[in-house]
């Protein structure tokens, strides 16, 4: 199987599936940073991502988002001085799909370009 960050993201509607909690066992092997948090009742990935000024977190910022971009699948990021708090779930479901873990490896990617 190829790495994670290296998959497809597919498109997504709300007919699409939610990960289970097997499944999302074994991606989190994957993407060991990052953490699964209930936030209004729906699961979402989240990692903080720690960098030595502003600048650099702003440029990490606007990957992540230029990834997103390419991908159709967008994160919520909170950009802060040497700090940047990146969240992906899939709003056409409530909760987590493949997408979204996919999409927590390729920012892993870029972090650590
Ligand atoms: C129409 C468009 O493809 C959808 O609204 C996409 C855009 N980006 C998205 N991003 C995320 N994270 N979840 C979604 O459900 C989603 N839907």
């Amino acid at each position: 199987m190829e790495p994670l960050s290296k998959q497809n993201c597919i498109p997504c509607t709300g007919n699409a599936a939610k990960v289970t909690e097997e499944e999302m066992n074994e991606l989190l092997k994957e993407i060991p940073q990052w953490q699964v948090k209930e936030v209004s009742e729906e699961l979402h990935l989240e990692r903080a991502y720690k960098f030595p000024d502003f600048q650099k977190a702003l440029a990490f910022t606007q990957q992540v988002g230029e990834s997103a971009e390419q991908a159709g699948h967008h994160p919520a990021i909170l950009t802060e001085w040497g700090k940047v708090t990146v969240s992906w779930w899939t709003h056409a479901i409530n909760g987590l799909h493949r997408n979204d873990f996919i999409m927590a490896a390729r920012t892993d990617d870029l972090a650590a370009q």
